[in-house]
């Protein structure tokens, strides 16, 4: 068996985290304002990453309608619309076929979030579908975020996240323990996004695979005492490493940073599934326990997200192929081992409601929040009192007793 991390080792692995947070953390997604001298003849040259000088008025929560509860249950329209469906790990994870994503009805864009809420991702290739359209769709999950600190594209469309790389920025390893590039996208928002598309423009021939990790799955992963424990907790989310990262390299933070206390389980409101909300890129610490409790705690539930393969699914992408997943429910990481290729892809990411606890849930809604494994295994007619901790990995026992 493993040994056990010692809380010597956790506390540096914390400091650790908080040092390459405060001036590292991200700068794989940050490019060099001066990237483009101009002259480029690159198809998608408006859409390179720009950093403009803008000041804008701190986020206010906003209405938001889940779309997925508006779904027909049995996703009927969008799966009968798609030539094959491959479920690419039990955990997480679908591929669809067939499908254009400019095609979709509102009825299928429903369907969609629902199937995106139960997957946690749901990937689609050769998609002709442009950044507007994108934009679009994804205006039909929720008002759009508009990121603070990473580049924009050059032709001002403030609502697009852009990821760049090529030839001009190889990536310094030693600025980065892996475990910090895992994140759930700017979970020190309010009301953090929900289903988010990201397409890939443009390309390695092999290389920049980008992993996510099922917040469902760790949850279901966990002994019933530590998940009890857990449901009636909150961490602190913070932006301030990341407005940091920027003013450290001379970028421009566009909007005041912030910190944001969320449940640290949280439920799924179409789903009712709960799920692990932290993630390594953002959450600094657990609300009112002992700091030694909250790093250990911490360390514990990122190294389960970055180091449990039972939980994550890993897509190769191919120009033209979009991702969507529900940052409300998933983690992810992008890989950098592409380098001197260029790889350039596009996000659109609409707010989500504020994080729902269990306890929140189950007074709006009546109903109890759920165990997904639990659910899945009923679905198949196994006979279980409990699936807590199933998925831990023990071939022997569900976990060490
Ligand atoms: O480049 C990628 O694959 C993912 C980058 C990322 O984390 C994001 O766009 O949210
Ligand atoms: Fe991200």
């Amino acid at each position: 068996m493993a040994p056990v991390a010692t809380s010597e080792k956790q506390a540096t692995d914390i400091a650790d985290l908080k040092t390459h947070a405060a001036d590292k953390l991200f700068n794989p997604f940050y490019s060099p304002p001066d990237i483009d001298d101009g002259s480029s003849d690159y198809k998608f040259a408006d859409f390179k990453p720009s950093f403009p000088n803008l000041s804008w008025e701190p986020l206010k929560e906003v209405e938001v309608t889940e779309r997925a509860l508006h779904a027909d249950p049995s996703k009927k329209n969008l799966l009968s619309a798609a030539s094959k469906v491959t479920h690419l790990t039990p955990a997480i994870g679908v591929e669809l076929e067939g499908i254009d994503l400019r095609q979709l009805t509102d009825q299928q864009k429903d369907e969609l979030a629902l199937l995106v809420a139960e997957r946690g991702v749901v990937f689609l290739r050769n998609q002709e579908i442009d950044i507007y359209q994108q934009l679009d769709l994804a205006r039909h999950y929720g008002p759009l975020h508009k990121h603070a600190t990473t580049g924009i594209p050059k032709n001002g469309l403030e609502e697009v996240h852009v990821v760049y790389n090529d030839s001009s920025r190889r990536p310094d390893a030693s600025a980065f323990a892996k475990i910090d590039l895992w994140h759930s996208d700017v979970t020190y928002e309010i009301q953090p996004p929900g289903v988010t598309s990201l397409k890939v423009i443009t390309g390695p021939e092999v290389g920049g695979d980008t992993l996510w990790s099922s917040g469902y799955a760790l949850y279901s992963s966990l002994s019933p005492g530590l998940q009890t424990y857990l449901e009636g907790l909150q961490a602190v989310h913070s932006g301030v490493a990341q407005a940091e990262g920027n003013r450290a390299a001379g970028l421009p933070v566009r909007r005041k940073e912030i910190e944001s206390v969320h449940p640290l389980v949280r439920v799924h409101p179409a789903t009712g599934w709960k799920s692990v909300f932290v993630n390594p890129g953002f959450t600094r610490r657990i609300v009112g326990v002992p700091k030694a409790e909250s790093d250990a705690i911490l360390t514990f539930l990122f190294r389960q997200i970055s180091d449990n393969p039972d939980f994550q699914v890993r897509f190769r992408w191919t120009e033209g192929s979009i991702a969507l997943w529900d940052n409300r429910i998933v983690t992810h990481s992008a890989t950098f081992d592409f380098w001197p290729a260029t790889r350039h892809a596009l996000r659109a990411t609409p707010h989500a409601e504020k994080p729902l606890s269990v306890a929140e849930y189950e007074k709006a809604t009546g109903k109890v929040a759920k165990d997904r494994q639990i659910e899945v295994w009923k679905q198949l007619g196994v006979d279980v009192a409990t699936g807590n901790g199933a998925s831990a990995g023990s071939s022997k026992s569900r976990y060490n007793d």
